[in-house]
């Protein structure tokens, strides 16, 4: 039995990690979960799964939430709630499915505290991957990924020796506007933005995915998870979403894990490594009858934030905490319906040019080098 702390239960992989613990009960509980501002599915959450504690994101709903439980349940709130549901201390793994770098330091806590950590979170791998790779080795704790790419990837080195890669290929299917030009997006909406071709997830990681930031950030993380090199990881336009990434060895052979697009395959995977269970409600790939897919190289120009992250990547330190901070504020502008589309490369790649960037950051300097980024984006919105 597996007793979960599940960081983000409201959202898109909160709720599929959700339905894999409703489908397990012999193999996982779940223990304890925060919310952000979904009261009525926190309470349907808590009535469900009857979870020990539970942490929402405003005070004012934890004072809601008290009244009601009437002590039956330990309940807290904010960013101390985000750490104290990360450290429960009747939970062994931790799902982290918190949206942005809030998720860093409740990580980092559980690290400390030998939890397993599922990893869907990527901004905080992004924001501070020294400090979360550091202290996954210091602690011997494993990091297992949720993100399907690097599912995908991690699947893929299952018995091989990592001396061996050549590269890393992960595969991007293009986000909502994949078929138009640059100067297309000049008037594009929120609406359409937030309509992927493939996959149902939450707003941000669908706007990131449009403007290819999410494929950004997964370079970014799949630097920090694999230990590898930013000139040996690739990314290759399918629009399909079937191959979830590749990874290349050093004689020429590439392995690929496929599958139909579900999120609840890499997550169940995560919290079942090194073991598999059934999940009888995923649909099975069929390629005879998809017949065809395709690939294509990626255009820089065209999908402006994919060079943006390479560039912050590579120049490592504070550079890509610059990255994940600019990009969260500009693409709550976005949805907010406070900037264009076009205006969130720009934001990014303004925060970026007036950063100086500095080397192997403690926490301290990279809490204060994101709240300062997202500053200056909100003075130029
Ligand atoms: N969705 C997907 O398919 C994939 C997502 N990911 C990554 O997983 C993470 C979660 O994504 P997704 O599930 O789509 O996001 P959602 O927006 O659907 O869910 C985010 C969750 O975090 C909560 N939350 C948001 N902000 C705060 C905050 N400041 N404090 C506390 N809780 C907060 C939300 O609460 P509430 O809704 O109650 O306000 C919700 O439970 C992201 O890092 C994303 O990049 C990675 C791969 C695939
Ligand atoms: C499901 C998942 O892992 C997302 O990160 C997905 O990969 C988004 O797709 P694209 O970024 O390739 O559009
Ligand atoms: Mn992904």
């Amino acid at each position: 039995m597996k007793n979960i702390s599940l960081l983000g239960a409201t959202g898109s992989i909160g709720t599929q990690t959700l339905d894999i613990i409703r489908n397990n009960p012999e193999q996982f509980k779940l223990k304890a979960f925060s919310a952000g501002r979904n009261l009525d599915l926190t309470r349907k959450i808590i009535s469900e799964f009857q979870p020990e504690f539970v942490s929402v994101q405003k005070k004012e709903d934890y004072e809601i939430l008290k009244a009601e439980l009437a002590g039956n349940i330990n309940i807290s709130y904010g960013e101390d709630g985000l750490t104290e549901t990360a450290v429960y201390a009747h939970s062994d793994t931790v799902v982290n499915a918190v949206l942005g770098s809030v998720g860093l330091y409740p990580t980092l806590q559980a690290i400390k505290e030998r939890k397993t950590i599922a990893i869907a979170n990527k901004e905080t791998l992004v924001t501070a991957g020294h400090l979360v790779m550091q202290a996954a080795k210091e602690n011997q704790v494993a990091l297992l990924p949720v993100d399907s790419e690097h599912s995908a990837i991690f699947q893929c080195l299952q018995g091989e020796n990592e001396k061996n890669i050549e590269s890393l290929i992960l595969t991007a299917s293009g986000g909502s506007f994949r078929d138009k030009t640059r100067a297309e997006l000049t008037n594009v909406t929120v609406k359409e933005a937030l309509n992927h071709p493939n996959w149902s997830m939450g707003a941000k990681i669908t706007i990131d995915s449009a403007t290819m930031m999410n494929k950004g950030l997964e370079v970014i993380e799949a630097h920090w998870l694999f230990n590898i090199p930013f000139d040996k990881i690739k990314v290759v336009q399918h629009r399909e979403s079937i191959i979830h990434s590749m990874v290349e060895f050093h004689d020429s052979s590439i392995k690929a894990q496929l599958g139909t697009p579900d999120m609840r395959v890499p997550i169940q995977y995560a919290l079942t490594y090194p073991d598999r269970l059934e999940l009888p409600s995923a649909e099975k790939l069929n390629l005879a009858q998809i017949g065809k897919l395709h690939f294509k190289e990626m255009d820089f120009d065209r999908f402006y934030c994919l060079k943006l992250a390479y560039e912050a990547g590579s120049a490592g330190g504070t550079m890509p905490t610059v990255l994940n901070a600019a990009n969260e504020a500009a693409v709550t502008a976005f949805l907010d319906g406070k900037i264009t589309f076009l205006q969130i490369d720009e934001l990014i790649e303004n925060s970026l040019e007036r950063h100086n960037v500095m080397k192997h950051p403690d926490l301290e300097t990279i809490k204060a080098v994101d709240k300062e980024t997202r500053e200056y984006v909100h003075s130029l919105i």
